[in-house]
């Protein structure tokens, strides 16, 4: 196995960004949350510039500008992923050479969206990608945001690039999670759905992407180590708590409830971009009873 493979497992955070009232990066703000990562939330990784990011509300010159704030407190402390997917595909290759440059252990890209691309097209999108970045390529799937599926022929067509070392999926579909984990034994499975995490755990995924790591990194990598080890029921129970406070989390309102936990947490999370709204004054109070009840 890629010696890589091997090195970027683990469970990493879709890093939160921290934006001020004219939507600019607050990079005390967010040198903060990584920090609250490493430190606290005790995560092997950073997913950065992923749809936690808000990566498809900011400028290129942002994106740009959250990658080096980030390398330059990470340091080395843990594995970067730089997500660099774009419609714009020459936007794409610039991001993915300067995340690289900046020593970005990999590169991701979402799957082309909003047109309906098909399958040549993608695999021309990832192909001048990786043409024209000198880095590992894990791929971005979220049909439910993308509106493209990929079938088992079509992952495997991907992953015949040496450079594609695996993909985010994010997905409920777990038999061709198990399909893509069964065929594909040497290639990177992160799962992208918090609130499955056991049960993809227990199809052997090498590790999970989440937005709410942020916050609740300890106990997703309690079920994630629980599952390896075989004790399921010990796993399920804190895959239950997790998901008492995901669902409150969902029905207040994702990314901005995730950030008002931040700031309970004396992080300065910020505010998220607009078109997001902001919590009402209910939601705020909701988002720290959520943080003295779970955390
Ligand atoms: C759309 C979205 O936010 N998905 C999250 C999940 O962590 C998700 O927020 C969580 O499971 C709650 O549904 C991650 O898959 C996204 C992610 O990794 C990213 O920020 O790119």
């Amino acid at each position: 196995m890629n010696r890589k493979v091997i090195e970027m497992k683990g469970l990493y955070s879709a890093l939160m960004c921290s934006f001020d009232e004219q939507g600019q990066v607050n990079e005390q703000g967010l040198r903060e949350i990584v920090r609250h990562n490493i430190d606290v939330s005790k995560i092997d990784g950073l997913y950065v510039n992923g749809s936690t990011g808000e990566n498809f509300l900011i400028s290129t010159d942002q994106k740009k500008q959250i990658f080096d704030i980030v390398k330059d407190e990470v340091g080395s402390d843990v594995k970067l992923i730089a997500q660099i997917g774009a419609l714009n595909i020459d936007e794409a290759v610039e991001l993915g050479q300067f995340a690289t440059e900046l020593g970005y252990d990999a590169i991701s890209a979402v799957t082309p969206f909003y047109y309906k691309f098909d399958f040549e097209e993608v695999t021309d999108y990832y192909t001048t990608i990786l043409e024209n970045v000198d880095n590992d390529l894990i791929i971005y799937s979220i049909p439910a945001l993308t509106g493209v599926n990929m079938n088992l022929e079509q992952f495997g067509e991907l992953f015949e690039h040496e450079k594609v070392i695996g993909v985010k999926f994010t997905a409920p579909d777990f038999f061709l999670l198990e399909r893509i984990r069964h065929t594909f034994p040497d290639k990177l499975i992160y799962s992208g759905f918090d609130e499955m995490l056991l049960s993809a755990s227990v199809l052997n995924v090498d590790g999970a992407i989440g937005s709410t790591f942020n916050v609740n990194g300890q106990r997703a990598k309690q079920i994630f180590e629980l599952a390896q080890s075989g004790q399921i029921d010990e796993a399920r129970e804190v895959q239950k708590v997790t998901n008492d406070l995901i669902g409150e989390i969902l029905d207040n309102g994702l990314y901005q409830t995730i950030k008002e936990i931040l700031k309970h947490k004396d992080v300065g999370a910020g505010t998220c971009r607009k078109p997001m709204k902001s919590l009402t004054e209910d939601g705020v109070i909701r988002a720290k009873q959520m943080a003295e009840k779970y955390l």
